[in-house]
Order: C-alpha cells, then sequence, then structure tokens
C-alpha cells in the first residue's frame, strides 16, 4: 500500500541525538516536527479521535519537540476553512486532549499562530463577513487571487493602526489561550508569505506610515507581536519562524537586494532583546534550496536556531548541520508519512513516501494510518 523511499545514512551517534534545552524545555534529542496544516479542522475544531492520535504517533520518541500546524488565534485572522482556531471553548477542548496526549509521551508541543494575510480566501472571508487583510491596499499576490477578490467584492485591504493593535490583542490572547490549554509555548508564523511576511517584504508591504517604507518600520508589526506575546507568557516559551529566502507565497526571496538587510535588522532586534534578559526559546528557519544563504543567522543570533527543509532525504546535509550545537533540525513531509521518524532517522531505516493527495484532504487516510517500521 505504501511505497518507500531509501534513508541511508544512520545518524545515530551524531549530534542530533544529543539532548538540548530549548527554553525550559530539556529535549532528548535535535529532530523537530515542523508545522504541518492538515486542514481537518471543520468550525476550527481539531477532530477529538484523529488529531490526537495523529500527535500522540508522532511525538512516540520521549523528548521530541513538536510545532503543530499553524492554527488560527481569531476568524478575522484566516479565510481558510478547516484550520484549526484558537479562541472558541470547544476548539481549545480539543486542543488541550492533543497537548495532554504529547506530553503522555514525555515529548514538548509548540503551537503555530497563524494569521494568512493575502494569502487567505477572500470569497470564504466575504461569505463570514470579514475583511481581506493585507500590509497594503489592492497590492495582490497573485492574479488569481485579484481575480476571486473582485468577484467576492472582498478588495484587499491593508490594515489600519488601530486594526494592527487589534491582531496584536488577538496573538496575545491566543498565545495565553495555548498555555493555559497546557502547551509548552508558542511559535510565531513570520514565513512563507503569510500576513506578517507581507509586511517584512517590499513586494507586499507599499505603506508609507511607521509599518513601511524602511527595514525597521516594516520589521514593526512582527516585533509588535514578539514584544506583546514575550509580555503575556515569557521568553522562554516564544518561537518565531522566519523563511528570509523563500519566494513561496509570492515573496521577494533572493530577488530582493534588501532580504538580507531586512532579516539581519529583525533578528538582531530579536538578540538584542535577548540580551537584556528576553531571550526567546528559538529562531525557526525555513531554508531554500541553496541553504548557506541563511548561515548569516548564526552571527546576529545567538540562542537556539532550528533549521528546516528537505533534510529528510539527505542525511549527510542534516549531520552536517547538527554539527553547530545550538541547531535542532525540523523535518516537514516525511514527518506526515513516517510517524516514528525520529528511530527511521536514528538507523537510517527506509522512509515511508507520502501522499501529497492527502496532505489536506478530509479523512483518517494520509492521516492517522502510516505505519510504524516494522523490524
Ligand atoms: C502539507 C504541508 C503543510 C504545511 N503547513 C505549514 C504550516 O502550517 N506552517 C508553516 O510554517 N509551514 C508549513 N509547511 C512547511 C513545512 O513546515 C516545511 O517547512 C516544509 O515542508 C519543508 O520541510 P520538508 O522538506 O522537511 O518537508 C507545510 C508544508 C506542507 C507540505
Amino acid at each position: 500500500m505504501w511505497s518507500s523511499v531509501a534513508n541511508g545514512r544512520p545518524l545515530a551517534g551524531t549530534q542530533l541525538f544529543n539532548p538540548i534545552e530549548v527554553g525550559e524545555l530539556r529535549l532528548k534529542h535535535r529532530l523537530v516536527m515542523a508545522p504541518l496544516t492538515r486542514l481537518r479542522a471543520p468550525g476550527g475544531v481539531l477532530h477529538q479521535d484523529w488529531a490526537t492520535q495523529y500527535y500522540s504517533q508522532r511525538s512516540q520518541r520521549p523528548g521530541t519537540l513538536i510545532i503543530t500546524e499553524g492554527a488560527v488565534p481569531a476568524p478575522q485572522f484566516g479565510g481558510i476553512d478547516n484550520a484549526p482556531g484558537l479562541w472558541l471553548p470547544e476548539q481549545l477542548a480539543a486542543w488541550k486532549q492533543v497537548f495532554h496526549c504529547i506530553h503522555a509521551n514525555q515529548s514538548y508541543v509548540f503551537v503555530q499562530l497563524w494569521s494568512a494575510g493575502a494569502q487567505g480566501d477572500p470569497a470564504t472571508l466575504a461569505r463570514d463577513g470579514l475583511r481581506y487583510d493585507a500590509a497594503s491596499d489592492n497590492l495582490y499576490l497573485t492574479p488569481e487571487l485579484e481575480v476571486k477578490a473582485i468577484k467576492a467584492r472582498n478588495y484587499q485591504h491593508g490594515l489600519t493602526v488601530n486594526e494592527i493593535e487589534e491582531y496584536v490583542r488577538g496573538f496575545v490572547r491566543a498565545s495565553k489561550n495555548c498555555i493555559e490549554a497546557g502547551a509548552d509555548g508558542v511559535e510565531i508564523h513570520c514565513a512563507n508569505g503569510y500576513l506578517l511576511n507581507q509586511f517584512l517584504d517590499p513586494f507586499s508591504n507599499k505603506r508609507t506610515d511607521d509599518y513601511g517604507g524602511s527595514i525597521s518600520n516594516r520589521a514593526r508589526f512582527a516585533l509588535r507581536i514578539v514584544d506583546a506575546i514575550v509580555g503575556a507568557i515569557g521568553a522562554s516559551k516564544v518561537g518565531v519562524r522566519l523563511s528570509p529566502f523563500s519566494s513561496f507565497g509570492a515573496m521577494s526571496g533572493a530577488r530582493d537586494p534588501s532580504t538580507l538587510a531586512q532579516y539581519a535588522y529583525l533578528i538582531g532586534e530579536l538578540e538584542r532583546r535577548a540580551q537584556h534578559g528576553q531571550r526567546l526559546a528559538y529562531i525557526h528557519l525555513v531554508d531554500p534550496h541553496g541553504r548557506d544563504a541563511n548561515e548569516f543567522v548564526y552571527s546576529v543570533w545567538k540562542g537556539i536556531v532550528i533549521r528546516t527543509g528537505g533534510l529528510a532525504t539527505r542525511p549527510q546535509v542534516a549531520e552536517e548541520l547538527v554539527k553547530n550545537d545550538r541547531t535542532l533540525l525540523g523535518y516537514g513531509r516525511y514527518f506526515i508519512s513516517n510517524p516514528d521518524l525520529v528511530v527511521r532517522v536514528e538507523y537510517g531505516l527506509p522512509l515511508t513516501q507520502y501522499d501529497a493527495d492527502t496532505f489536506c484532504s478530509w479523512g483518517p487516510h494520509g492521516y492517522i494510518d502510516y505505519p510504524n517500521y516494522k523490524m
């Protein structure tokens, strides 16, 4: 039923399997489950049985850090049907079960906080009486989104300063909800072309106020959110995800000459806060194919770094990256199809190939029916 791909090189005995401290947590190894949207949460409520089983399977190795799929702090943050939410009691009750089963495995969980912005669906938002938010008015990421917005008469809306403050409050409320429900922390999603990335990128941010125009202004929204969440739950419970050189979601990536400066500034600001006693748990980078571009992070940021992208089939790259003593490795797609990925990477066991058609489909197939490796 499932096909497999060779893995090959066991990473047992490398630094990947040495324990490490991340915030207040002591992980037993450095292989992290990257955030993976599965869109199986109608009304924003995770399926009680499937979701607990899914996360329980993937946290089976004690001491693993799980970063959850992107979760939406409030309806206005979304526009993506079946993404889990963080505002209703029934949504939080379902999350509570998930956290409980991860902890029962002696593993840990950070919830990814997601705001789609212009990557939300303007028609879905219009159906629910919600704005189609972004950094700037009518500056569509793609011609397809423009057509959709016009058809739905829900034109792209650049956030006002008051609305920015509403978002900040929404992020804080959701972070507190996560901690109260038992999560170990939250990851702020500033990557992959979603709302906070849209503010960072000069292609999608043409604002002329305090939130646009200069590198420091474009970073202001992300830093406001970091500071507000840190004030609410503490720096050691907060991570930030960035994708500096990725063009996913129509972002500029390596095409814009200010990308390196933009992210060096933002990460430098996070390091400055760290040196004043507010060190975040980690910075999580989505690596582009030529991953060397992200090496600058180590000269700016002195805390924990997670590197994600294409590592499952390239164990030699993983081995090289993890030689750095403050690096953890994130695995995405192959964690979907290999619930026991940690042991497979450890011993170089074959990997089950993932089925992309079931990444965001409905039902338990491709979600909780991938098997452990049979020795
Ligand atoms: C089905 C799917 C869903 C994803 N959902 C998210 C998400 O919710 N948040 C996020 O930051 N990245 C998301 N990603 C990106 C992954 O976290 C990861 O960066 C990417 O898959 C590259 O890692 P990999 O090569 O190990 O798969 C998703 C990727 C896939 C394939």
